[in-house]
């Protein structure tokens, strides 16, 4: 589904991701890890072509994603989730959702003025949507809530659903449980767990938390440095001299 050949990404003097490599089947959960300023959101920020690679090649389902303008990534089937949190706090939690299927109406600007009748069809049709991917994730009950003022853990499962009703076949997320307390995680884990079966999901994420991404990912990609050091299971990663080297400067 993804290849990834040799990318490099330069900031200046500073190499973000130096000749990366990997490769993502269909529906398999992989996790990428590595240490601060590895170059993961970096690797992320390419992928939704919100950087540009210096050289290198990104190929999805075939196409090559290079040459995909940012705001068609979405209807690629590619939707991310961000680090911090990419919410409009004023907005209920409902429209931060529907924000995620901008993609997927078809009105155009006139059209839509007017509130021709397919308009408002169309808009039925995203709400219900919404609705049934609010409901899918416990998030019902502050559907009408603004985002901000609710607990962090809620906001992440709005994180979720608004990538959710993009209905991706690739979801990229970064960092989803970081800041949420042992519970959650574990909440979060057997939630993604399902809706990967349930949506067809490929998954590739990004997250610090060794406990929640060795649990999950049937394949682990480590970058440090830029460079990818290690790539396997999580029982070969957790062995790699490299990786503990990366993590604790010294191979135990
Ligand atoms: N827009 C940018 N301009 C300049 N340097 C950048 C930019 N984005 C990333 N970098 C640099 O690239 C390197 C990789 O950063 P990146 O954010 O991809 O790492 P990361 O692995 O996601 O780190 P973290 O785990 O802390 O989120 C870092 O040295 C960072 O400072």
């Amino acid at each position: 589904m993804l290849e990834v050949h040799d990318l490099t990404v330069r900031f200046g003097g500073i190499t973000a991701l130096d000749s990366v490599g990997f490769e993502v089947s269909g529906g398999e959960m992989v996790g990428l890890i590595g240490p601060n300023g590895a170059g993961k959101t970096t690797l992320f920020n390419c992928l939704t072509r919100r950087y540009d690679a210096g050289s290198g090649t990104i190929a999805y389902e075939g196409k090559d994603l290079t040459a995909v303008p940012p705001h068609a990534i979405a209807g690629l089937g590619i939707a991310r989730t961000f680090q911090n949190l990419g919410l409009f706090p004023r907005l209920s939690v409902r429209d931060n959702v529907l924000v995620g299927a901008h993609h997927r109406g078809r009105a155009g600007f006139v059209s839509a003025g007017l509130r021709l009748p397919g308009v408002r069809r169309e808009e039925r049709s995203l709400r219900a949507d919404a609705d049934a991917v609010l409901d899918r994730l416990g998030l019902t009950g502050v559907a009408g809530h603004p985002a901000i003022g609710l607990p962090f853990g809620t906001l992440k499962r709005v994180e979720l659903a608004r990538a959710l009703i993009g209905r991706p076949r690739l979801l990229l997320l970064d960092e989803p449980v970081n800041g949420l307390n042992s519970g959650e995680v574990e909440e979060f884990a057997g939630t993604l767990g399902a809706i990967r079966e349930e949506y067809e999901l490929t998954v590739v994420v990004v997250e610090h938390h060794m406990g929640f991404v060795m649990g999950i990912c049937e394949r682990i990609v480590c970058l440090d440095f830029g460079r990818k050091i290690a790539e396997g299971s999580p029982e070969e990663i957790q062995r790699d001299p490299a990786v503990i080297e990366a993590y604790l400067g010294t191979a135990a």
